[in-house]
């Protein structure tokens, strides 16, 4: 199977601080890539580069070999990627239903087509019971399963997961796994930033770390975890 995203060379620099510093890497499809490394090491930030919601300033970011350098949210979404935002901020006096409407419009013009998709996506979170609740009262774990679905119901071919487990307790948390894992069996390719190690060690093929904006390491979970570098700047001694 080929690269189904490439990232070559991209920095991103902030006045004087480079957020991103020369990070390069490729992801195969279906795999699941995860994207660890102490607060501030750029996670958020080359999420943004890749979706091109920031421009790199150098390098490039090839999704199925196009360049995605500067392009529009709307059209990252049509051609097949999709993220979600660590602060999940849904449509807080529109329904669930509605909110993940709002994601599958990027596919279709039909209303009657877009709810048929979203009504999908819920079954796939398990929240089609929720369609109607309005998204604003929903707990933490609730908005993000939503957000999942909302992203999911754009038909994504390469799915961006910004700390979906953030906040979550143990049971939810566990129930994130198996849907990123169930994503997965789909043929969904994904790239996942998580604080939580056992969690990424778990549901990640690959592991890209980062430190400082600059790429520290890249393995499999076994080779980062036994890595001194990444032990002696992130993951400390108990891991
Ligand atoms: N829009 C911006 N303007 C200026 N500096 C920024 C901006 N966005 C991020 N930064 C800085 O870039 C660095 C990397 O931030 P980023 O949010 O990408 O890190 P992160 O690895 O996602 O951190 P966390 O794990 O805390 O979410 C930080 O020093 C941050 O303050």
């Amino acid at each position: 199977m080929g690269a189904i995203l490439e990232i070559k060379h991209v920095s991103k620099f902030f006045g004087g601080l480079a957020a991103n510093a020369d990070v390069s890497f490729e992801m195969a499809e279906g795999m699941i890539m995860g994207l660890i490394g102490p607060n501030g090491a750029g996670k958020t930030t080359l999420f943004n580069c890749i979706t091109g919601y920031y421009p790199p300033s150098r390098g490039e970011v090839l999704f199925k070999g196009m360049r995605m350098n500067g392009l529009e949210p709307n059209r990252v979404c049509r051609l097949g990627m999709a993220r979600t935002w660590q602060k999940v901020r849904p449509l807080a006096k529109m329904s669930v239903l509605d909110n993940v409407m709002v994601g599958a419009l990027c596919r279709t013009n039909s209303l009657t087509i877009a709810r048929e998709m979203a009504l999908e996506q819920l079954r796939v979170v398990r929240m089609e019971s929720k369609a109607d609740f309005l998204a604003g009262g929903l707990p933490i774990g609730e908005r993000k399963k939503l957000e999942v679905a909302r992203v999911l119901a754009t038909k994504p071919e390469l799915l961006l997961l910004d700390e979906v487990m953030g906040g979550l307790n143990p049971a939810e948390s566990e129930e994130i796994i198996q849907l990123i894992l169930d994503i997965r069996k789909r043929g969904v390719t994904q790239m996942v930033i998580e604080h939580d190690m056992k969690a990424i060690m778990r549901i990640s093929d690959r592991i890209v770390v980062l430190n400082s904006g600059e790429k520290l390491a890249e393995g499999s979970p076994e080779e980062i975890v036994t890595n001194q570098a990444v032990i002696d700047a992130y993951l400390g001694s108990e891991h």
